[in-house]
């Protein structure tokens, strides 16, 4: 196991170029279960989700090549073996094999996910959904089984806008008989990146990117090629950096139209921020303005920047209030940014900051993956030496953070945990 180390304090300029998104990258690798021949995806960000994903299609009998970011599938020797442990609790995303095998096999036994640790995560819109396609749907100790004799298309409306159930709703429905119709969908670019794959795969979907999605089902899909959407989180995540201590930093292989919230919130502060074609650049920040921030489901204020914007707001002058309303308990970091001399407090579902302060290096713990890109970004903004532990979070999410920073100027790299740390994070 390993921490990083960070020596802050210490501006950031330069060119970072952003990877695939991690949140279409899970989903698309699973879509490619539905094929009858190779899929292959282009732009694939190097983190551990898709690794794990990678060696799940292969426990399914998947051939599966990956090199420099292409992955190609080729799904037409895959079954359904039952997959109740093991990588399935290590990623959130390993629901989407549920959508996909059971659109395939129409039968699927998936261990119940993993992921960031965030509050509560229920899956039960995904669970309403597979049911309302025809599917029996049980749980038995930790694992969901899904059999279906057959999927027929149905009305959908979920009662909680979820990225999740609606992409893995769409998975199974591209394969259902007759039309399905999901109301109160969500509206995350991710999910047209998925509809974008499975229509060129040959399914019949309208609306991904509206809270109404029409799918016609289809009895086959084929292989093709598909180039994932920029990651808009990775993106926000070098934004803020940029805001924070930034002399110039210029985003490259980004849409700024799925980032507006965030560069809007980041303008109100007094951050220069230029946005065309696909490059975002980012000046120096004069003072900053204190703001609030309420995370709302797309295009709100994402909940996955809320973490690494908190961290930019102890500079800002005056006190600031964020609201999560998607997680209850996305709080974990600011015992940490505390430890570092934040000087935050929270209240509910709120945390209130009162800057601006000037952060010190410290021994801090990512618990999750935002959470440990708020600690690196704090880190860097602090004075003296600051180290973070719980790399393998960030690894989750971040395809080569430590190389993208040091092009950036940072001073970071990872050393192995010593055993007396090792010892300390397993009593912990
Ligand atoms: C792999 C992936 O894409 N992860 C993202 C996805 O997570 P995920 O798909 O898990 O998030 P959802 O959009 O489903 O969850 C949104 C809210 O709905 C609730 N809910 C969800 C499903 C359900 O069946 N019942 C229910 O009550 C959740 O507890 C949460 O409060 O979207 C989140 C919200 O943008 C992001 O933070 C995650 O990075
Ligand atoms: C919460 C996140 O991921 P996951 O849903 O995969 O846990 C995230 O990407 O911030």
């Amino acid at each position: 196991m390993e921490k990083l180390k960070i020596a802050g304090g210490y501006p950031l300029k330069g060119t970072v170029r952003i990877s695939g998104a991690k949140n279409s990258a899970v989903a698309l690798i699973p879509a490619t279960i539905l094929a009858d021949s190779p899929v292959t995806i282009e732009g694939l960000p190097e983190i551990s989700d898709v690794e794990l994903l990678k060696g799940l299609l292969e426990e399914l009998g998947g051939a599966v090549q990956f090199s420099n970011g292409e992955m190609t599938v080729d799904p037409s020797s895959m079954i359904s073996m039952p997959l109740p442990n093991g990588k399935v609790k290590k990623l959130r995303a390993s629901y989407y094999l549920m959508g996909a095998m059971l659109g395939r096999f129409k039968k699927a036994v998936i261990g119940l996910p993993g992921g960031c640790h965030l509050g509560p995560r229920p899956i039960d819109q995904h669970i309403k959904g597979f049911e309302a396609l025809g599917a029996k749907v049980t749980n038995e100790q930790g694992a969901i089984y899904l059999r279906a004799d057959e999927l027929v298309g149905a009305r959908i409306y979920l009662d909680v806008v979820s990225v999740g159930a609606t992409i893995n709703i769409m998975l199974a429905a591209v394969r259902a008989k007759g039309k399905t119709i999901i109301e109160n969908a969500a509206k995350e670019p991710e999910i047209i990146d998925v509809a974008t794959l499975l229509t060129n795969m040959g399914a019949k979907i309208k609306g991904a990117g509206t809270d109404v999605i029409r799918i016609e089902g289809v009895d086959e899909l084929h292989g093709c090629k598909h180039t994932i959407i920029p990651d808009r989180i990775e993106a926000g995540t070098f934004l803020i950096l940029g805001a924070a201590i930034g002399e110039g930093i210029l985003i490259d292989n980004v849409i700024p139209q799925h980032m507006e919230s965030l560069i809007a919130k980041l303008r109100e502060m007094g951050v220069p921020i230029e946005a065309q074609d696909d490059q975002i650049f980012v000046g120096k920040s004069a003072a900053l303005k204190a703001v609030d921030i309420k995370t709302l489901v797309y295009p709100g204020f994402p909940t996955d920047l809320q973490q690494p914007f908190t961290s930019l707001l102890t500079k800002s002058d005056g006190t600031s209030v964020v609201t999560d309303t998607i997680y209850s308990a996305r709080f974990k970091h600011i015992d940490e940014l505390r430890r570092m001399n934040a000087n935050i407090k929270v209240e509910g579902r709120s945390a209130i900051i009162s800057g601006p302060v000037q952060l010190q290096g410290a021994k801090v713990k990512a618990s999750d993956l935002r959470a440990g890109a708020a600690l690196v970004i704090a880190g860097l903004m602090a004075e003296g030496i600051t180290e973070v532990t719980g790399v393998e979070h960030i690894d989750r999410g971040y395809s080569h953070l430590v190389e993208k920073l040091e092009g950036l100027g940072a001073t970071i790299w990872r050393e192995a945990l010593t055993q007396e740390e090792m010892e300390q994070l397993k009593q912990a």
